[in-house]
């Protein structure tokens, strides 16, 4: 791959948006299209300073009011799927995507079917549809650079490895979210101020709660089979409250390896970006001496039923994980807005992920799973009969 002079954020606006821009500052690249969702007063800024040639948001009300901001600015702005889809096909030598959630699959396909190297943050693009995503991305020589903090750890563990023969498994680290030890009866009184506190790592709502029910773990793994082309038994995850190893590859001679830091985006969303070259960055030294002691642990499955929701999900395949997926991001949405229950998230992803039967994995068969899991998820909280795991015990 070329030395990357150009990129196209999507999901500008975001957690990861902002430090990607912050790390191609530094790095001193042309950044040629933004995509958000409605932040347009953080959008308009970012136009302002990066000058891109086009920008997209995922409205036509909010697209409207960015012209309205940015009249005397020369950028074309679009809206919609289709407008941030134009952005990720458009001009730039890689494209990074930091949608949060479904809405980044489409963007994620088009990128690729454009023939453009991707930085992929939108772990949400490969748990609904890993199998399209990477045969397009095959057919189309598309490079996907992994940004998710333990897939670039074990990437950068890859590095120089002969082939999948040579690996004998892979370790996920897990920090444990901010219940980890809690008993259910704990966890069932839990609201989204307590667990949109992460332990380690500051990011968006959505996989904030994610970490909490170890959800996300159960969708990284899904990730990681699709990155790395290993099998559910070849991927292990191990819980590390301090997150300083971001995880690790075990090799056929039981050599470990494993990436270490202090937990900082910046160093994965930069190596995607210089891949394979190491440049100065301004993320902190680790400091050895207050590390302190570094534990590992088995995940919780009987508390965190979400992990073993995703691994039953990925054992059953097909549209299974992208109805998983679609009815977490609703119970997540449901949960921020005092409607379920912590423990009603997890149960509810399981339940419509049951529902759901594997099939072919199309672009029109992901959107139906992910639809069907949606409503479902709507109905069974709506549904004031307590026949649903209201506030779940
Ligand atoms: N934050 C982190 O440290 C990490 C995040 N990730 C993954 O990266 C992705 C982004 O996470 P994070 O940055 O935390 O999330 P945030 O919620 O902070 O940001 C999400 C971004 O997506 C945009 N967006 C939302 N909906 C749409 C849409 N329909 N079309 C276009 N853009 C949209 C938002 O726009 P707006 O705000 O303008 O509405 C925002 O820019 C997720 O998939 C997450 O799992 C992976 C590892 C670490
Ligand atoms: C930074 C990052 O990659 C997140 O996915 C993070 O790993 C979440 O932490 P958990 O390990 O708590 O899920
Ligand atoms: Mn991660």
């Amino acid at each position: 791959m070329m030395a990357v002079q150009s990129l196209a954020i999507l999901g500008s606006t975001g957690s990861i948006g902002t430090q990607a821009l912050d790390v191609a500052e530094k790095l001193g690249l042309r950044i040629t299209g933004l995509a958000a969702g409605r932040n347009v007063e953080e959008l308009e800024r970012q136009v302002r300073r990066f000058c891109p040639a086009v920008a997209a948001v995922s409205d036509e009300e909010a697209a409207g009011r960015l012209r309205a901001r940015l009249r005397d600015v020369p950028v074309e702005i679009l809206a919609g799927e289709e407008g941030v889809c134009a952005v990720a096909r458009g001009e730039s030598d890689l494209v990074l995507n930091a949608v949060v959630g479904m809405a980044g699959l489409a963007p994620t396909l088009a990128a690729i079917r454009a023939g453009r190297n991707l930085a992929l943050a939108n772990k949400e693009s490969l748990v609904v549809g890993g199998e399209l995503v990477m045969r397009l991305a095959e057919e189309n020589g598309v490079r996907i650079l992994p940004v998710d903090s333990e897939h670039s750890a074990v990437f950068q563990c890859l590095q120089g490895c002969a082939g999948r023969g040579e690996v004998e498994r892979l370790i996920l680290t897990a920090s444990g979210g901010p219940f980890f030890g809690c008993s259910r009866a704990e966890l069932a009184q839990v609201g989204p101020e307590q667990a949109l506190h992460h332990p380690n790592w500051k990011m968006g709502a959505k996989i904030t709660i994610d970490s909490a029910t170890l959800i996300n773990k159960g969708l990284e793994l899904i990730e990681a089979i699709w990155l790395f082309g290993l099998p559910p038994e070849k991927i292990e995850v191990v819980v590390h409250r301090q997150s300083i190893v971001h995880s690790a590859v075990e090799f056929a001679d039981h050599a470990v390896l494993a990436q270490l830091g202090v937990p900082d985006m910046r160093v994965p969303i930069q190596y995607a970006v210089t891949w394979p070259h190491r440049v100065p960055s301004p993320v902190r030294q680790m400091d050895w001496f207050s590390l302190g002691a570094l534990t590992f642990e088995r995940p919780d499955e009987d508390t965190f039923t979400g992990l073993r929701a995703c691994k039953k999900a990925i054992r059953r395949g097909g549209l299974v994980p992208a109805a998983l997926n679609g009815a977490n991001e609703e119970a997540v949405a449901l949960f921020l807005e005092k409607e379920i229950g912590f423990l009603d998230i997890a149960a509810l992803a399981e339940a419509a992920s049951d529902r759901q039967e594997p099939g072919e994995v199309t672009y029109e068969g992901i959107r139906k799973a992910d639809a069907a899991a949606r409503a479902f998820v709507r109905a069974q909280a709506r549904k004031a009969d307590g026949s649903v795991p209201r506030r779940a015990l």
